[in-house]
């Protein structure tokens, strides 16, 4: 409980296992996301080469001069909400957050009927020319984040006695899906005042699954809870895994069972730290509505009062698309103008 654990999810992502194989991880997965809501998953079939190639360009991107970074700044990236944010540009928790990024989603043509309609956070991505190849790799990988994330949301959904393709029929045929390469310099821990300098201030995720991929140099941090008391927990970079979280749209549709648990970065390893988290979320349009499966007859308790945010998750109705515009404008307040 007071650790993150590691789940094998081979079963789920060959398409030759057993029943029983896929039940067994399914299980595991389930007992992780009612207790910390975070797991590690190896055995994902994610190709090694392609995610050593995305971090080495990313790298390269981020030591560049700022006024380069700058030409793919995300004020030119329009209501597809892409690009570049330079440190202390995002607002997690209200404070600047001290990292840079790239933001990207699903590719759309400027002929897309959505694009065309103006909707916020769809349309084409804003790749850097330099380096070479990153834009082709960050394609090529959140394809195959894609494939990665039906197959955990399979073992979620049979975790919760649902059919495996439960949330690919009904609320992922067309998923959300946001990608981002974050960089967090080093730093001094703590401010003038003596206030925690963060990389990611404390916060929870808005949508269903994220998958991270972190570097070596640590610092991830999660809220875990115990018999009423929380204790914050170290989720250390393990090798050829991914960190797994499930997001506040989980959290409503479990009614509080699934936790979208809080989690924080701080950057003590004295340079730079990568980290890659792909957010796999429902449709735009999907209306978000609480899961009808016995699995779920305990619901959990309303936690607003606990939560960073002091939001209830549970009393929200309407689309995804309408949230995650919510929560966008408060962590991005320069661009809101643009978008909302
Ligand atoms: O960089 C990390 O390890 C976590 C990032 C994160 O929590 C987020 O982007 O939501
Ligand atoms: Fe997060």
């Amino acid at each position: 409980m007071d650790t993150v654990p590691l789940i094998d999810v081979r079963a789920l992502v060959d398409p030759t296992s057993s029943p029983q194989a896929r039940r067994e991880v399914a299980a595991r997965m389930g007992a992780a996301c009612r207790n910390t809501g975070f797991f590690y998953v190896v055995g994902h079939g994610v190709d090694v080469g392609l995610q050593t190639r995305l971090e080495a360009l990313a790298r390269d991107f981020f030591a560049r001069p700022e006024e380069e970074k700058q030409r793919v700044r995300m004020a030119l990236g329009g209501r597809a909400w892409r690009g570049f944010f330079p440190v202390g540009g995002e607002l997690t928790s209200g404070r600047p957050d001290r990292k840079e990024g790239l933001y990207f989603g699903t590719e759309l043509s400027p002929d897309d009927p959505r694009v065309r309609a103006g909707t916020p956070l769809h349309g084409p991505n804003l790749f850097p020319l330099e380096p070479d190849g990153l834009g082709g790799a960050v394609l090529a990988y959140m394809a195959a984040l894609t494939s990665l994330g039906h197959a955990l949301m399979s073992g979620i959904a049979l975790s919760l006695d649902l059919e495996a393709d439960f949330f690919a029929a009904r609320y992922m045929a067309d998923p959300t899906v946001l990608f981002r390469i974050f960089n967090y310099p080093p730093g001094p821990e703590a401010d003038a005042q003596g206030l925690p300098v963060w990389g990611v201030g404390e916060h929870t995720d808005y949508g269903v699954l994220t998958i991270l991929k972190q570097d070596d140099a640590g610092g991830l941090q999660v809220k875990t809870r115990q018999d009423g008391h929380t204790r914050w927990v170290d989720a250390p970079p393990v090798e050829d895994a991914f960190v797994c979280n499930i997001g506040d749209m989980l959290d409503r549709m479990t009614r509080g069972v699934y936790r979208s648990t809080p989690h924080r970065v701080l950057n003590r390893a004295g340079r730079d730290r990568l980290s890659l988290p792909f957010f796999f979320d429902p449709d735009w349009t999907a209306e978000i509505a609480a899961i009808d499966s016995p699995a779920l007859k305990d619901a959990g308790a309303d936690d607003h009062a606990e939560r960073w945010d002091r939001q209830s998750v549970h009393s929200f109705r309407g689309t995804y698309g309408a949230y995650l515009l919510g929560k966008v404008g408060k962590v991005f307040p320069d661009l809101r103008a643009e978008v909302l």
